[in-house]
C-alpha cells in the first residue's frame, strides 16, 4: 500500500488487519519515521519510503537499511497526468550506488519510454495515465 496521507501512523493497524503486506508511507509526512518503521515492521508489513521530489536522498539515506523500498516521486503527490521529473533521476541513481539491493520505486508521469528510470536504478515503476492512453 502506497499510503500518501498525512498522519500516517493512524493507518498502520488497519492496514495491517485489512490484510496489507507493505505499509509504504512519506518520509515528508511524519516526524519520527523511525517509530513509525518500527510499529509497521511488528504489525508483520515490509516497508517502503517515498520522497517527494523537494527532498533529498539524505533524508532517505538514514532509514535505507531499515526498509524493503524506496520510492522517489517522480512528479508531486497528489494526480495523475503530471509531467515525469527526469531530474529525479539522479536520486534514483544515488539510491542504487549506495544500497544495491534494495527496491527502488517511481511514481509520476512515466511513460512508455522507461529507460531512464531503468538506466538510473529503478526497478519498480507506478504508471497510470499512459496506461489508459495506450487502452483507448
Ligand atoms: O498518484 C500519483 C501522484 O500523486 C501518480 O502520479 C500516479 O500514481 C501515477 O499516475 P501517472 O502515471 O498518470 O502520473
Amino acid at each position: 500500500m502506497h499510503m500518501m496521507v498525512s498522519r500516517p501512523e493512524q493507518w498502520v493497524t488497519p492496514m495491517a488487519v485489512a490484510g496489507a503486506n507493505q505499509y509504504t508511507f512519506h518520509l515528508e509526512a511524519t516526524e519520527n519515521p523511525g517509530a513509525l518503521i518500527k510499529d509497521i515492521w511488528e504489525n508483520g508489513m515490509k516497508v517502503g519510503l517515498a520522497i517527494k521530489p523537494g527532498t533529498t536522498v539524505e533524508y532517505l539515506a538514514p532509514w535505507a537499511n531499515q526498509i524493503v523500498m524506496a520510492l522517489v516521486m517522480t512528479v508531486e503527490p497528489g494526480f495523475g497526468g503530471q509531467k515525469f521529473m527526469e531530474d529525479m533521476m539522479p536520486k534514483v541513481h544515488w539510491l542504487r550506488t549506495q544500497f544495491p539491493s534494495l527496491d527502488i520505486e517511481v511514481d509520476g508521469g512515466v511513460g512508455p519510454d522507461s529507460r531512464p528510470c531503468a538506466e538510473a536504478g529503478a526497478n519498480m515503476i507506478v504508471t497510470s495515465q499512459e496506461v489508459r492512453n495506450w487502452c483507448v
